[in-house]
C-alpha cells in the first residue's frame, strides 16, 4: 500500500482553472496561480506557499506563463486516487527515464476552496447549456457527448503535470504532436514466425471487424518502424501521426525528428526489459508486467521549441500504472491474435488484411 507523502504542496486560493482537454479517465486543466495573473513573477518556491519546498520534479519545469496543467481523475474511473497514482509513478516509472524524457508530475493538495465541487458545477452548467462561470468552457461548443454525465472524483489531490502545449505563434500549424507509440517490440508470446507485430496484428483484427460491418478501415502505422532506423517511409509514418492540415515541410521536419530521437529507443528498451514473458504466462502480481503494459499504452508529447521546426521537446506521459484487473482483457486479446492467425498472417480467408507490418516487409525484403 502506498504511503501518503508527508508534505504536499497546497493549491493557492484564487488559482484559475482553464479546461484544456479530457480523456476517459481524467480532465486536464491549465492553471494560472494568482501571482501569474499579476506581475512580477515570484519564484517557484513562493508558488508552493510558506515553507513548503516544491517537489523535486518541479525543478524541471521552467518558469513562464501557464507552464503547468492540473490533471484530475474522474469519479467512475478505475484509476487509483491521485496519491496512489503518484506513488506508483515515482516508484516504478520515474526511475526508468531521465527527467527530460518524462512529463513531470507532482501531487497537489486541492482541498482548499472546494475546487472539485466548483469544477463539477461548471461541467454540469456546460452540459446543460447554462453559461458556466468558468470562461474556458465555451457554451457554444458542447462537452463531448461520450464524456457527459461523468464528473470529477472527490479526491483531495490532483496531479500537477508539465504543460506540453505550445503557445508560440510561429507553430500554429504544428504546435503539439501527441501519439501512442504502442508496442515498440514484438509481444514475447507471439508465434516465432510472425508476419505482424502485436499492434499490426491488433489493427488487422480491428479492421477485419470493421470491414464486416462495412466501416472504413482505421489508418495506423507499424510501431516497429518508429525505431527501425530505416528512413524510407518515415515521412509516411510522420504524416499519419500529425493532424491533417500540416504542411509537407513540417511533416518532413517531424519525420527527421522521429529518425533521430532516442526517446523511443529508450521506451522500447524499457518495454522489453520489464516483460520478457508476455501476458499469457506473465505474473500479474509482478508490478514490472503492469509497468510494461503501462509503457505499451503511454503517450509521447512532442512540441516545437524553435520557429523553424528544427528543435523539439519530447516527453512521455499518461503513465498511470495499469491495474492487474485488466489481465483477462490482455490475455483475451493475445489469445485471439494467436489463435485466429493474425500474427502469422493466417487469418480467415474472408477476413484477409494487407501485410503492411515491418516484419512482413523485412521477410519479403521490401
Ligand atoms: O489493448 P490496446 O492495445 O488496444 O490498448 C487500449 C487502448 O486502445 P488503442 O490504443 O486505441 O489501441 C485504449 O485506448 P482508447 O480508449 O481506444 O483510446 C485504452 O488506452 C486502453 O487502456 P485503458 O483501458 O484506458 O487502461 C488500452 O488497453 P491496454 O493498454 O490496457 O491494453
Ligand atoms: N501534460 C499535458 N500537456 C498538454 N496536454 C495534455 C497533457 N496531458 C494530457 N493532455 C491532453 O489531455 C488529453 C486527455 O489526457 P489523457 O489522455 O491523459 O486522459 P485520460 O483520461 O488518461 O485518457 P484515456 O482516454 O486514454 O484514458 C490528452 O489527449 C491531451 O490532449
Amino acid at each position: 500500500m502506498a504511503s501518503r507523502p508527508a508534505a504536499i504542496p497546497t493549491i493557492l486560493e484564487g488559482t484559475a482553472f482553464y479546461y484544456l482537454a479530457e480523456g476517459a479517465a481524467n480532465i486536464v486543466y491549465q492553471v494560472s496561480t494568482p501571482w501569474r495573473q499579476s506581475t512580477p513573477e515570484p519564484s517557484l518556491v513562493e508558488e508552493y506557499g510558506d515553507g513548503t519546498p516544491p517537489p523535486s520534479i518541479i525543478d524541471d519545469i521552467s518558469p513562464g506563463p501557464l507552464e503547468e496543467n492540473i490533471y484530475e481523475g474522474k469519479s467512475f474511473s478505475h484509476r487509483a486516487p491521485c496519491y496512489i497514482a503518484q506513488a506508483n509513478w515515482e516508484r516504478l516509472i520515474q526511475p526508468l527515464f531521465p527527467p527530460h524524457q518524462l512529463v513531470g508530475q507532482a501531487l497537489l493538495d486541492i482541498q482548499p476552496g472546494h475546487i472539485v465541487a466548483k469544477l463539477n458545477e461548471d461541467l454540469h452548467d456546460w452540459e446543460n447549456g447554462k453559461n458556466p462561470t468558468n470562461g474556458s468552457l465555451d457554451p457554444t461548443t458542447p462537452r463531448p457527448t461520450k464524456r457527459q454525465r461523468i464528473y470529477l472524483a472527490d479526491d483531495n489531490h490532483a496531479l500537477l503535470v508539465k504543460d506540453m502545449t505550445s503557445r508560440t505563434a510561429a507553430f500554429q500549424q504544428l504546435n503539439l504532436v501527441e501519439f501512442k507509440p504502442k508496442w515498440l517490440a514484438q509481444s514475447p508470446s507471439a508465434p516465432q514466425y510472425s508476419k505482424r507485430c502485436r499492434q499490426c496484428a491488433r489493427m488487422a483484427r480491428i479492421n477485419a471487424e470493421r470491414a464486416r460491418k462495412k466501416e472504413p478501415p482505421m489508418t495506423f502505422y507499424c510501431p516497429l518502424d518508429l525505431t527501425s532506423r530505416k528512413d524510407e517511409g518515415m515521412n509516411h509514418v510522420a504524416s499519419l501521426i500529425v493532424q491533417s492540415g500540416v504542411s509537407n515541410c513540417q511533416i518532413k521536419r517531424f519525420a527527421q525528428w522521429l529518425e533521430n530521437t532516442d526517446i523511443l529507443d529508450n521506451l522500447k528498451a524499457r518495454q522489453i526489459e520489464l516483460d520478457q514473458i508476455g501476458v499469457l504466462r506473465g505474473d500479474v502480481n509482478d508490478e514490472r508486467l503492469l509497468a510494461a503494459m503501462t509503457l505499451r499504452d503511454c503517450t509521447v508529447f512532442v512540441k516545437c521549441t524553435s520557429a523553424d521546426n528544427r528543435e523539439w521537446e519530447a516527453r512521455i506521459g499518461d503513465l498511470d500504472l495499469k491495474s492487474k484487473d485488466k489481465i483477462n482483457y490482455w490475455r483475451g486479446i493475445e489469445w485471439s491474435l494467436i489463435e485466429e492467425g493474425w500474427y502469422e498472417g493466417l487469418e480467415d480467408y474472408n477476413d484477409r488484411q494487407p501485410l503492411v507490418c515491418r516484419l512482413s516487409r523485412d521477410l519479403s525484403g521490401t
